[in-house]
């Protein structure tokens, strides 16, 4: 049994006969589910990458339930593809990746993504959150509503959930992706870049729903160039070339000589 089929493939991500994405068995993952295992996600020897240019190569790292995991490393590292491959949106060429059973992750992108005039109000795009259980433009159930609304304050923008997406700035359209996340009530949260260019008060809110959702007991998961944010991680995988070059406590792998190799800087040390 694979969750890849339900997801399809992103452009240009293409699955090998011997990739495999696998159910974790051990854990549940409806919401209001509460005896999650403490597994989380595991990625096994996994390799993927576009139109047949690898770009992971035997990438291995565990992303633990009940945690905010921070994924790190230089531009071109490979981080949003193993995002992706996550997310099940690019599939494998090999290698497994195993998650909880019946989990859809919830994957937010970079506001940039979005189409300038999508013809959707703030709370419209956290409802579409709820349409992973209720299906799309289904009618949403009481508690829908409730979550919905709970969200859209988490993220402190319920005074804008009457407004057109295409008229926020930018932190503003990125809380409301990020409420969107939310509401999908997932085992596994995945945000790609969720505070690039945002100020600090919006950094902060965004963290903190990070903080909430690992203390629901989600695999909070966001790719972070903030160092000190990373920091702040239960656990950190540190990515360069394609490869996991540490992965532990943030204060394990984020160390000067692991910054310097992965960055390159050791280059300019002694000068
Ligand atoms: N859709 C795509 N088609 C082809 N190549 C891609 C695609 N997306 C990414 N790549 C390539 O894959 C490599 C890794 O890209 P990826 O976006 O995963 O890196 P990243 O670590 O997230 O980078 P950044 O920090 O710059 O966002 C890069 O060489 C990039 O050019």
């Amino acid at each position: 049994m694979t969750q890849t089929s339900e997801t399809g493939a992103a452009p240009g991500g293409r699955r090998a006969p011997d990739s495999d994405v696998r159910p974790d068995p051990a854990s549940p993952s409806e919401p209001g589910a509460t005896a999650r295992a403490p597994t989380g996600v595991a990625l096994d020897d996994v390799s993927a990458g576009y139109d047949g240019t690898p770009v992971l190569h035997g990438v291995t790292a565990h992303i633990p339930h009940g945690a905010v995991t921070a994924i790190v490393g230089p531009n071109g590292a490979g981080k949003s593809t193993m995002v992706g491959v996550i997310a099940g949106v690019i599939r494998p060429d090999s290698g497994t990746v195993t998650m909880p059973a019946a989990t859809r992750p919830a994957l937010v992108v970079q506001h940039s993504g979005l189409p300038e005039q999508l013809p959707v109000t703030v709370r419209d795009v956290v409802r579409m959150g709820r349409w992973a259980h209720r299906g799309p433009w289904r009618r949403l159930r009481r508690d829908d509503h409730r979550l919905v609304e709970d969200a859209l304050g988490h993220l402190g923008i319920a005074h804008l959930a009457r407004r057109r997406l295409s008229t926020l700035s930018g932190g503003q359209r990125q809380r409301a992706l990020v409420a969107q996340g939310l509401v999908q009530h997932s085992d596994v949260l995945l945000l790609d870049e969720p505070a690039a260019g945002l100020d600090v008060a919006a950094q902060d809110t965004i963290a903190a729903a990070l903080r909430k959702a690992a203390g629901d007991g989600t695999a909070a998961v966001h790719v972070t160039h903030d160092l000190a944010e990373a920091d702040r991680a239960d656990h950190c995988v540190l990515i360069t070339g394609g490869r996991v070059l540490a992965e532990g406590s943030p204060t394990d792998v984020l160390t000067h000589e692991a910054v310097d190799h992965a960055w390159g800087l050791d280059r300019y040390r002694g000068r």
